[in-house]
């Protein structure tokens, strides 16, 4: 039997409090020379990958990382290594990033990149890192059409740029009537609005994506075009999701919530075992929470939160 060797990488995405990034190229002589990456290197043996992390940063960049936390782990297989990256966000250093090894930098803000091409690798790091810290599913049901409308107005002008409509109790005609109606509001702010279920109507729509329920999840074979997510509950449902390349879960319920009463609560110790697994994709927390729960969010190692009625109060 032949057992896969996997290189082990950890790689730095140093962030600005603007929130721009930074890419490295790859110098000449090695794999890929030429191409963008976050800074970093494989792990020595015996280092952990926060240990090797902070190695390669003062290695590539001579720099000292203050703060970093650990984010996204993605397997890949090139030609040459099937790499398992471990994707930490630097929030804090000390020093100026010098190209050490002779490599150019770029700056780059997500979702609008300058520099071309990145490893390939990257891709689902690259959307992770356009995704909001808090993302917003509809409440028409509880509010009413118009109350809903006139408060997504407001929401979208203080900045919300990511909704899910989730609207189970509408058949497709009154579903895909609102949802033309979201659109509209939705594409005048740049934002995204992704589908609840129904991949069927994302082209009709011309919708930006699709959220799917676990059960569909768990059916799905392939992940439909556009953003995809999924709502998750177990490490199962979990690694579905990695199976289909999505883009983000959603992993609850965090707290007991009025809209699943009498549902399991993992709390923010059991969300955490969870994620501490390892994903190529950003988990947010659901249940009874609001942007007052983000700290305790990211100390569990969440992108954020995803707000039900607290997104439209
Ligand atoms: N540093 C880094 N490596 C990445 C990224 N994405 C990705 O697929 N890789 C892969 O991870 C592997 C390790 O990268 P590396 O070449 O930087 O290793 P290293 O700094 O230890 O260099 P060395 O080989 O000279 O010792 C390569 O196969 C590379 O293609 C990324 O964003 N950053
Ligand atoms: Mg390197």
């Amino acid at each position: 039997m032949s057992t896969i060797k996997i290189t082990h990488v950890a790689a730095g995405i140093l962030i600005q409090p603007d929130g721009r990034f930074l890419l490295g190229s790859r110098p000449a002589g090695k794999p890929y020379a030429g191409w963008w990456e976050f800074p970093g290197g494989k792990l020595e043996a015996g280092e952990t990958p926060l240990q090797a992390l902070c190695r390669e940063l003062q290695e590539e960049l001579g720099i000292e990382v203050r703060a970093a936390q650990p984010w996204l782990v993605q397997e890949f297989t090139y030609p040459h290594a099937t790499v398992r990256l471990y994707f930490f966000k630097v929030t804090d250093w000390q020093g100026e990033p010098h190209p050490h090894e002779g490599q150019q930098f770029a700056w780059q803000t997500a979702g609008a990149l300058s520099v071309e091409p990145v490893l390939p690798a990257n891709t689902p790091i690259l959307r992770g890192l356009q995704l909001p810290a808090t993302l917003a599913f509809s409440n028409v049901a509880e509010m009413g059409e118009a109350a809903w409308l006139e408060s997504l107005a407001t929401q979208l002008r203080e900045g919300m740029r990511w909704l899910v409509l989730r609207e189970p109790q509408l058949d497709e005609r009154d579903y895909a009537a609102l949802a033309g109606k979201a659109l509209a509001l939705v594409r005048a702010s740049g934002g995204n609005l992704l589908l609840h279920g129904r991949p069927e109507l994302l082209r009709e729509l011309e919708a930006d994506g699709v959220h799917l329920p676990a059960r569909e999840l768990l059916k799905a074979e392939a992940r439909p075009e556009g953003w995809c997510g999924a709502s998750v509950h177990n490490a199962a449902e979990l690694a579905q999701a990695a199976r289909l390349g999505l883009d983000y879960a959603v992993l609850g319920s965090v707290k007991p919530s009025l809209s699943h009463p009498g549902g399991p609560v993992l709390g923010w110790a059991g969300f955490q075992a969870l994620v501490e697994q390892g994903w190529p994709f950003p988990v947010y927390g659901v249940g009874g929470l609001t942007s007052a729960d983000l700290d305790d969010a990211r100390l569990a190692g969440a992108q954020g939160v995803v707000m039900l009625r607290a997104a439209w109060q």
